[in-house]
């Protein structure tokens, strides 16, 4: 076997699964809980277990390389049920072994392992370490099995690719590969159909070109579930992100309105896809009011969770109960498969100005039943609204509401051109999906970020006292 063949993992004493966490568990729990993907942040990690281990380069060469899904032990706090048992999040993780590790590769050590079958190595985050990222195309390239671990490809993948790590803030992890492909490993992985992957292969199928068509994939079987690990995608090649586009024109002092009415016409040309390529619903009385119901669980789950919120709750809950009023009034919605986290950030401008929308991954938080069920198409419009009221809010200087209430204008224009709907004509559903929106970001930045959680509490005061006829506005920001 070539040093480049993955193989299955050997369940010996020496290098089996289970011994070899136990030789990682006090690294991975100094380790782990400091990536910026670990979900589960503000809580102790009690300890791990192996969902699968896959050893993918074996540990005699040079450089040995595992493939992990560790779930990690938390107890929950007690605002969600603490000392009720959690079964933990399950994350993938790419170990690379070394005697010593390189210079070059100091940013990705994880530890030096002290006992059992590792001991006197060296472990690292391998993503950092070209090699491993290779072996990950190359079994992607010949569709290989290795364990459990599953490579499929729709299309045929070039061999003299060099990967290099995207090194920005993600949740996830990805390396590009020769400027031609981009692969996202996903970290926090789950069971079940993952829309990370389904919604681009269905829009593929549909030949939407606003969003990169999956080239491979590779998955997990664990159990007789699958879970996605990963998808490999044509790389958009000298794009900017809309944030960084929308931030650099606000230094600036310029007019965004024109990309925005882009923005608001790609994101209705991919729900009209989405709505031909998978299946469309009508939310009535009881779904609407099932909705609320959701949105009036994470409210107070919120609110328990971060206190600068409470004082707004009532008022919150006021954008929520006004859409339940429409629904008992008879009022009905069409609900379609949507983007689910769509911001200025999943928004890729091509050097020739085409935008594309990536990541369709969903909020990470929730359950995948919930990111995969079909809702109304304000659900992704709030979240472009609300982004640039955040953009407005971040550029360094001074709040600027109108350069926001042109953008948000501009999109809802851009979109009712292409969609054939102005989102603006159904303020009371689109004033609750930004509020919603906003709360999920109040407890995002109380989490991740807490230096940004004024950006969306300034949000939550807006639409705490807006009236139903304010709606869809924000920031000062009058799109009607
Ligand atoms: N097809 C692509 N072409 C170019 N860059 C991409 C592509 N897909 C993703 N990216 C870059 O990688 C970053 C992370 O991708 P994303 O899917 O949003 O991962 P995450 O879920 O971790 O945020 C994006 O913000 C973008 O800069
Ligand atoms: O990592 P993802 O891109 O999947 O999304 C998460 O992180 C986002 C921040 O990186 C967060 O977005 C929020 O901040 C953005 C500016 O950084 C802003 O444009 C968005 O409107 C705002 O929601 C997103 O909510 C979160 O799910």
């Amino acid at each position: 076997m070539s040093e480049a063949t993955p193989q299955a993992v050997t369940r010996s004493a020496a290098t089996g699964g289970p011994g070899l966490l136990a030789s990682l568990d006090p690294l991975l729990r100094e380790w782990l809980p400091r990536q910026r993907w670990f979900a589960g942040k503000g809580r102790p990690v009690t300890g791990f277990s192996l969902v699968a281990a896959t050893e993918l380069l074996p540990l005699d060469a040079k450089l040995g390389l595992y493939h992990l899904l560790v779930r990690a032990h938390q107890p929950l706090p007690p605002v969600q049920g603490g000392g009720v048992p959690h079964p933990g999040d399950c994350y993938q993780l790419l170990i690379g072994v070394r005697e010593a590790l390189p210079p070059r590769l100091a940013p990705a050590l994880i530890g030096h392992v002290h006992e059992g079958p590792l001991a006197g190595r060296t472990v690292y985050e391998a993503l950092y370490d070209p090699r491993p990222a290779e072996v990950i195309l190359e079994a992607l390239r010949a569709q290989a099995r290795v364990g459990g671990l599953r490579f499929e490809r729709r299309e045929e993948i070039r061999s003299d690719l060099v990967p290099r790590l995207v090194t920005a803030e993600q949740s996830n992890s990805s390396v590009i590969y020769g400027d031609a492909f981009i692969l996202k490993l996903l970290r926090r992985v789950l069971p079940g159909v993952n829309p990370d992957l389904e919604l681009p292969l269905a829009l593929a199928r549909e030949g939407c070109p606003r969003v990169p068509p999956p080239t491979a994939w590779m998955s997990a079987e664990v159990a007789d579930e699958s879970y996605l690990l990963g998808v490999l995608q044509p790389f958009v090649q000298g794009a900017t992100d809309g944030w960084e586009l929308a931030l650099r024109g606000l230094a600036k002092g310029e007019d965004f309105s024109a990309e925005a009415r882009a923005l608001g016409r790609a994101t209705a040309e991919v729900h009209t896809a989405l709505a031909r390529a998978l299946p469309t619903v009508t939310l009535a009385h009881l779904q609407v009011q099932s909705l609320v119901d959701g949105m009036t669980e994470r409210l107070q789950a919120a609110a328990q969770a971060v206190p600068a919120l409470r004082p707004y709750a009532p008022g919150l809950q006021s954008a929520f109960d006004a859409l339940a009023d429409l629904a008992a009034e008879g009022h009905t919605w069409t609900a379609q498969r949507v983007h689910g986290d769509l911001h200025l950030g999943q928004c890729l401008r091509s050097a020739s100005g085409q935008w594309s929308l990536i990541d369709f991954e969903g909020e990470p938080a929730k359950p995948l039943a919930e990111r995969r069920m079909a809702q109304p198409v304000a659900r992704d419009v709030a979240g472009m609204l609300r982004s640039f009221d955040y953009a407005a809010h971040s550029a360094g200087g001074p709040p600027a509401p109108a350069w926001a209430a042109a953008c948000r204008a501009a999109f809802c224009a851009g979109y009712a051109e292409a969609g054939g709907h102005d989102p603006r004509t159904d303020p009371v559903l689109l004033r609750a999906y930004e509020t919603d929106k906003a709360i999920y970001e109040v407890v995002y930045e109380a989490r991740h970020r807490p230096d940004w959680l004024p950006v969306p509490l300034s949000a939550v005061r807006r639409l705490a006292t807006d009236t139903e006829a304010d709606a869809g506005a924000g920031a000062g920001a009058d799109v009607r």
